[in-house]
């Protein structure tokens, strides 16, 4: 079976059908409001409201409030949600939704304690640390500190590009790669020759 993608950061259907037609499995919507993709509930739902089948949208939230949450989630019933803040256990099970929970790889992280603290994450989604910045830093990370037996699917994220995911799943074998930054003209709208060249090189090795 070959990699699944995520493309992250998506804020207008154009971009949504894009990254559908070059093979993107999953789409992220990001819901933190200092974040430069930041997209309303509103739109997003909208979009989602017009995505063929077999597709997964994935709502990001930092630490948001409750009803943040509850608002995008109650626009459709396909949301899958993505914490990638300092979200508890309890937390991202109170919504009631699937989640994915993200890890961010501060030196000193203990990554197998962490994961093993979401058990009923559907997957663990991992990502670049940097002070200050929750995600789409851009940035990559040591693929070396991944334990080999996460207790959940991985996600690998973080600085992924066109030039450098085919060599990310030959290295990881991730369940999924999610990419934001790397396939960009401008933030937070995609650039569609880098959306075909970074799903290429994850699904079929470039
Ligand atoms: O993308 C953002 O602006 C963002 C802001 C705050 C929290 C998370 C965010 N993105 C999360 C993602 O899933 C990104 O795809 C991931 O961090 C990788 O981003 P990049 O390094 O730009 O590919």
């Amino acid at each position: 079976m070959s990699c699944r993608v995520k493309i992250c950061g998506i804020t207008n259907l154009e971009d949504a059908l894009q990254a559908l037609g070059a093979g993107a499995d999953a789409l992220g919507f990001v819901f933190y409001d200092k974040s430069p993709r930041y997209v309303s509930p509103d739109v997003a739902n909208q979009i989602v409201s017009q995505l063929p089948p077999f597709v997964v949208p994935v709502g990001l939230f930092v630490n948001a409030p409750d009803d943040l949450v509850e608002q995008v989630s109650q626009g459709s019933v396909r949301w899958v949600i993505q914490f990638h803040g300092d979200e508890t256990p309890e937390q991202c099970e109170s919504y009631g939704k699937p989640y994915y929970k993200a890890l961010r790889m501060k030196p000193d992280v203990d990554v197998l304690r962490e994961a093993s603290n979401y058990p009923s994450a559907l997957a663990i989604l991992l990502d670049a640390y940097k002070p200050g910045i929750p995600g789409g830093t851009g940035e990559t990370f040591n693929w070396n500190a991944i334990p080999a037996q996460l207790p959940k699917p991985l996600i690998l994220a973080g600085g992924l590009t066109p030039d450098n995911v085919a060599t990310a799943v030959n290295t990881v074998k991730p369940y999924a790669v999610d990419v934001s930054g790397g396939v960009e003209r401008s933030k937070g709208l995609k650039d569609p020759d880098r959306v075909i060249q970074f799903i290429n090189g994850a699904k079929h090795g470039g």
